[in-house]
C-alpha cells in the first residue's frame, strides 16, 4: 500500500531485513563543505602548530613547563565559552613561562547511561538533534578561540566528527569509557595532536599504559574523508600519548598512585609520566574537591616531581552544575554536565601550579 504523505528521509522499508531499528537517515555536511566556509585563517594555523609543538616538547622532557587543559566541562554557549575563552588567554599569557595552558573546548559528552550529549549533537539543548549546526557552531567556536591567541583541547568521541574539527585542535583527550576501545586507539595513532588516555572508570590504568602501546603503532582502517567519501586510512603511529589520573573507584592523584603508575608504564616501556585530572572520580564530582586535589598535586610538583607533566580541571565562569530542564532559562557561565569550579576560584589555582612549578625549577 502506498501513502500519499511524504515520506521522511528514511532508508526503512518493511521488506527488507537491514535498517529494521533505524528512524530516519538525514543527511550530513561534508567535512570539506565546512572547511571551505570556515577555513583556517594563517595566525590560527602558527598557533595550532606551534602549540602541538610546545605540548610534544613537555611531554618529551624537553621543556619543563606544565601543560594544564582547564576550560568547562562541556560547551553550550558560544558567547559564554568566548568570555571564558578571554578571561583564561590572560592568565594563559601571564603564565606562559611556566604553563601551557589550553582551553578545555569540549563538544561531546559520553553518558554513563543517557543524557545531553553535546554542542555537535544536539547543540541547540532540546532534542532536535541539529548536528550539521552543532559541526559548524564548533567549529567557529574553535575558530573564534584560536583568534584570541589561545590553543584548544578536546574529547574525540565520536569517529566521523574529527575531520570537520581536528586540524584545529592542539590536545586531544580519549575519555574513561573509549581508552579501551580498538576504535579510539586507531583515531589516535593517526590524529595529529598529542593525545592523553584516561585510566578506566574502575580506575584501571592498564587500559591507558595499553592504548598509549597500540596508539604508538601504525594501523589501517576505515574511515571518511574530508570529501565524505568512505576509504581506508592508513596511520603512522602517535608517539605523543599519555596516560590521564582521572580516579576510579578510588582517587588516583597522590604520590603513591603516580609512582603506581609510572612503575606499570615503565614495565610497558613507556615514559614515566602522567597528566591528573583534578576533577572526576579524582574529585568525587564535588566541584571545590578540585581545588584541594590540585592543591596536593602542585606540592608534588614543588617537591620536584618532574613525572607530572600535566593537569586538567574543570572550570567555567560561574561555579556549580545545572540540569537543563525544557522550557526553564539557564543561568549564564553554569556547566549544564559535571560541576565546575569558577573562573574565580581557577585563577588562584593556575597561580599556585605555576609557582610549583618555578620551585621544581629552581631544585
Ligand atoms: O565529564 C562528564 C561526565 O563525567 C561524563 O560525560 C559522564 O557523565 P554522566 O555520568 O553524567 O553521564
Ligand atoms: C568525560 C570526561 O572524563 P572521563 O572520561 O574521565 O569521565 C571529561 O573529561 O569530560
Amino acid at each position: 500500500m502506498t501513502s500519499s504523505v511524504a515520506a521522511p528521509l528514511t532508508t526503512h522499508d518493511s521488506t527488507r531485513i537491514d535498517d529494521t531499528r533505524i528512524g530516519a537517515v538525514r543527511p550530513l555536511i561534508t567535512p570539506a563543505l565546512l572547511e571551505e566556509k570556515l577555513p583556517v585563517p594563517q595566525a590560527a594555523q602558527a598557533l595550532v602548530e606551534s602549540s602541538r609543538a610546545a605540548i610534544s616538547k613537555v611531554l618529551h622532557g624537553a621543556d619543563d613547563r606544565l601543560i594544564v587543559v582547564v576550560g568547562p566541562c562541556s560547551i553550550h554557549d558560544h558567547d559564554q565559552a568566548m568570555d571564558y575563552a578571554r578571561q583564561l588567554q590572560v592568565q594563559a599569557e601571564a603564565l606562559k613561562d611556566d604553563l601551557l595552558i589550553v582551553m578545555r573546548v569540549y563538544f561531546e559528552k559520553p553518558r554513563t547511561t543517557v543524557g545531553w550529549k553535546g554542542y555537535i549533537n544536539d547543540p541547540h539543548l532540546d532534542g532536535s538533534f541539529a548536528i550539521n549546526e552543532g559541526l559548524e557552531m564548533a567549529r567557529r567556536l574553535m575558530l573564534d578561540i584560536l583568534g584570541l591567541g589561545l590553543p584548544v583541547a578536546t574529547e574525540f568521541l565520536d569517529l566521523l566528527s574529527p575531520q570537520f574539527i581536528s586540524e584545529l585542535v592542539s590536545w586531544g583527550a580519549i575519555g574513561a569509557r573509549t581508552t579501551e576501545s580498538q576504535s579510539h586507539r586507531q583515531l589516535a595513532s593517526g590524529l595529529s595532536c598529542p593525545v592523553g588516555f584516561k585510566n578506566g572508570t574502575d580506575g584501571g590504568l592498564k587500559v591507558a599504559s595499553d592504548a598509549i602501546q597500540a596508539a604508538q603503532a601504525a594501523h589501517a582502517f576505515m574511515g571518511m574523508t574530508k570529501m565524505g567519501q568512505v576509504a581506508i586510512f592508513e596511520t603512522r603511529g602517535n608517539s605523543d600519548c599519555h596516560v590521564i589520573l582521572r580516579g576510579g573507584k578510588q582517587t588516583n592523584y597522590a604520590k603513591a598512585d603516580v609512582d603506581a603508575a609510572c612503575t606499570l608504564l615503565k614495565g610497558a616501556g613507556l615514559r614515566e609520566q602522567v597528566m591528573v585530572d583534578v576533577s572526576h572520580a579524582n574529585s568525587s564530582k564535588q566541584h571545590q574537591r578540585q581545588i584541594t586535589v590540585a592543591a596536593d598535586v602542585a606540592a608534588q610538583i614543588a617537591a620536584g616531581d618532574a613525572r607530572i607533566t600535566g593537569l586538567m580541571i574543570e572550570s567555567h565562569l560561574e561555579e556549580g552544575r545545572q540540569d537543563i530542564v525544557p522550557g526553564v532559562p539557564l543561568k549564564r557561565g553554569v556547566s549544564v554536565t559535571d560541576a565546575c569550579i569558577s573562573m574565580t576560584q581557577t585563577v588562584p589555582v593556575l597561580e599556585q601550579l605555576a609557582a610549583a612549578v618555578r620551585t621544581r625549577r629552581a631544585r
